[in-house]
């Protein structure tokens, strides 16, 4: 079964300051992911603040265009729907979730009106009796009746609520991908989960995948099929949810999950991530090492490159590769390759 996603070392620069002194960040550096496309799948991308979690959603939601790099969906790559005519197909296939609902909608047009209009835009319904009977349907899946919403602005509604109608009207071309972007960062820390756990619910009912963006760790943990751990545009570690929350291997990771408030968990422990943010930043080697509890002096002059630790697990870290920088002779006993960032030539013996 093909992937329904993959994102092919994919780069974004931005180049800040004037034309010739200034300088280019890579929001998204070499980023490379596979998506399984046997069954809807939903994976959170995960990171702090300026990682590139949304210069990646902007990439697949063709925002932005890659600085190099491909993105296939469902075999199709990306630049296939640059024409203008192919824009419409596109939306159909993909469809994005923001993080403040109230500006996804205009204030003096009534709700219904843009769920009609998408309905009509993209050929789900050829008259307003048939996207009578879809808008009721995906408002329905998200727990919403259409009588509640009839001829309503986006004022008379909640956060929350105003949330699940954008996923409603996301719903309506039955798109094979949904990218959400920080979907529950506005809305009430005790509604999060409901929304959550409509991700859930649609997934399978809708067979649609989800790419999930978020600082809200303990929601990803708790929805994802797959995490994708960001810092500072790398991808750092990328796999399984079972495999990350059971042996996370990145330190960063580590550090993450180490953070989600627990039961019984001291406060000392909570601690120890406030203290890592305020060493100093490597110039060269990993981007994480002036952070990293492990870091060897290799760390600070050799750019780590990707370690499978198995088919469905990697991470950007030379820990994982014993802190050898020439010698592939993995230390976990199911590894049996590692794979590029094209830096990985320049690792010398
Ligand atoms: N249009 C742009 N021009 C210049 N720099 C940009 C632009 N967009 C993003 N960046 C920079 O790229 C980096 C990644 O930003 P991005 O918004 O993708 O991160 P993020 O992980 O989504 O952060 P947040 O969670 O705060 O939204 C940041 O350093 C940001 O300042």
């Amino acid at each position: 079964m093909r992937p329904i996603l993959q994102i092919n070392d994919v780069s974004r620069t931005f180049k800040l300051g004037g034309m010739f002194f200034g300088k280019k960040i890579a929001a998204v550096d070499q980023v490379a992911i596979e998506l399984p496309g046997d069954k809807p799948q939903i994976m959170s991308i995960v990171g702090e603040s300026g990682s590139g979690k949304t210069t990646l959603a902007k990439l697949i939601l063709r925002l932005l265009d890659p600085s190099s790099g491909t993105i296939v969906l469902d075999g199709v790559p990306l630049s296939a729907y640059n024409k203008r005519d192919k824009r419409k197909e596109f939306l159909k296939k993909v469809q994005p979730i923001f993080q403040n609902p109230f500006t996804s909608f205009s204030a003096r047009k009534t709700v219904d009106t843009y769920l009609f209009e998408t309905a009509m835009n993209l050929d789900v319904a050829a008259n307003k009796k048939e996207a009578l009977a879809v808008v009721t349907d995906v408002l329905k899946s998200v727990g919403l009746e259409y009588a509640h919403i009839k001829g309503k602005y986006p004022n008379q509604f909640s956060g929350g609520e105003l949330q699940r109608i954008s996923i409603a009207r996301a719903l309506i071309p039955k798109p094979s991908l949904i990218v959400a972007d920080e979907p529950v960062a506005m809305i009430d820390a005790s509604l999060r989960m409901n929304i959550v756990n409509l991700f859930k619910k649609l997934k399978d009912e809708y067979n649609v995948n989800f790419i999930y963006i978020t600082h809200d760790l303990s929601t990803a943990y708790y929805v994802s099929d797959y995490i994708a751990t960001m810092y500072k545009g790398n991808l750092i570690e990328f796999g399984h949810a079972r495999n990350i929350l059971n042996n996370p291997s990145h330190p960063y990771t580590e550090l993450l999950l180490d953070s989600i408030p627990r039961v019984g968990k001291k406060w000392a422990e909570d601690a120890l991530l406030a203290d890592f943010e305020s060493k100093q930043e490597s110039e060269a080697g990993c981007k994480f090492a002036g952070r990293c509890p492990y870091a060897k002096d290799v760390c600070h002059s050799v750019e780590p490159y990707m370690v499978h630790l198995d088919t469905e697990h990697k991470v950007l870290c030379l820990k994982h590769n014993d802190y050898k920088t020439g010698n592939l002779a993995f230390v976990h006993k199911n590894s049996n390759h590692s794979d590029k960032k094209d830096n990985s030539h320049s690792i010398s013996g």
